[in-house]
């Protein structure tokens, strides 16, 4: 008998949407699969990868320092992954976090390429949704004027979601049916090809729903996933009014398909309009001024994401900022030798957000 290959999820989604938090959550639900996790970021540090470890699991993680994994001129992918075949035989799933600014359909072309297709077998592809935002109609629907930055989101929304079998619609916790039933109808319309929609209360799916699911083996027609989503975890966790629409694992009765190498396009080269820069400090940082600062800074910027550590009184400070939601934590235990925020955006000013920070906080920064 040939050696089994080594299933694989990819999780891509926008700039934001929860995949680590995803990803963190998944690992510690999934104590009983040995997992592989590739970590795919765009800016200079890992974040990522830094939160992900802190979860001392005994998944690896592996940090791809290119922002768009399995590209062409990424190098690092393919011999990553070969590694991980050498080692099957202590290895069960494996799990690639896109970057925000990538399409998974690059990591889903080499998985069927010569080179991996004997080794590994893709489970599914997941994208992972900020559904307040989509809601808001950040990504595509303008509620307002339509800005410079509109139309790159959009379209590399709607690219990850065409690529996906799955849409997890995640940061549902405050969201009524109301708003589920009208956020599934918004993905529906994007991607009529998307097989399952699934909720994630706080970022949390059963892993029976997330891992194991066979998705692009043609011999597979049975579902192993079943679970309505009234049974799924969260405490806030209702069922849907329309249970018909949206039971946790509708889809649109595919059966299992594969992504033909070319049906479904990614870009080869980024956009150059998307950039991301790291703004240290060496001086400590009150957390409500620097929270305040970010969120002032992401409201008159074309910035979408901050995240990164600043030393504190009280510890280290971790900021997570997506648009100007802005979450400050302090981890009392942690330490950071200076402030490092990674900045991502569409044609950002570096030296004009520079000098806003500096302004803002009082401290200097460099
Ligand atoms: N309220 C709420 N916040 C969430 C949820 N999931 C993630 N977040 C927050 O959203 C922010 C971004 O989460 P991440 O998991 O880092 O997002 P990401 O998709 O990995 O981000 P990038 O890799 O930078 O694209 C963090 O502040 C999280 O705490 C959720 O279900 N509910």
């Amino acid at each position: 008998m040939s050696t089994p290959r080594i299933p694989v999820t990819v999780i891509t989604g926008f700039l934001g949407a929860g995949k680590t938090t995803l990803l963190s959550n998944l690992i510690r639900d999934s104590k009983q699969r040995r997992l592989a996790i590739l970590v795919n970021e765009f800016g200079e540090v890992s974040i990522d990868g830094a939160l992900l470890r802190n979860e001392g699991s005994g998944a690896e993680i592996h940090d791809l320092a290119n922002g768009l994994v399995a590209y062409d001129d990424d190098a690092d992918f393919l011999p990553t992954m070969l590694a991980l075949w050498q080692r099957r035989s202590v290895i069960d799933h494996v799990l690639i976090e896109t970057s925000g600014l990538a399409l998974p359909s690059a990591v889903m072309e080499q998985l069927q390429g010569e080179v991996l297709a004997p080794c590994f077998v893709l489970d599914a592809t997941l994208a992972v949704v900020d559904t307040p935002l989509l809601l808001d109609g950040a990504f595509g629907q303008p509620a307002g004027e339509a800005r410079s930055i509109d139309a790159p989101v959009a379209e590399l929304f709607e690219l990850q979601l065409a690529n996906a079998d799955i849409v997890v619609l995640n940061k549902i916790d405050g969201l009524d049916d109301e708003a589920l039933l009208a956020a599934e109808s918004r993905v529906r319309a994007l991607a009529p090809s998307i097989r399952f929609i699934e909720l994630a209360h706080e970022a949390r799916l059963d892993t029976r729903l997330t891992l194991g699911l066979h998705l692009h083996e043609p011999a597979n027609s049975a579902h192993r996933h079943y679970g309505p989503v009234a049974s799924m975890p969260g405490l806030t966790m209702r069922p849907l009014a329309n249970q018909g629409l949206l039971d946790g694992h509708s889809h649109s009765g595919l059966g299992a398909h594969s992504h033909g190498l070319a049906t479904h396009k990614h870009f080869h080269e980024q956009d150059p309009g998307w950039q991301s820069f790291m703004i240290r400090s060496k001086e400590q940082q009150h957390p409500d001024t620097l929270r305040d600062a970010v969120a002032a800074l992401a409201r008159s910027e074309p910035i979408l994401r901050v995240k990164g550590f600043a030393p504190c009184a009280a510890g280290r400070l971790l900021i997570q900022a997506v648009r100007s939601r802005v979450e400050a934590s302090i981890d009392p235990a942690g330490t950071a030798r200076q402030a490092q925020l990674v900045f991502i955006g569409y044609h950002p000013s570096r030296p004009r957000l520079l000098e806003r920070l500096q302004q803002l906080t009082g401290t200097a920064w460099h």
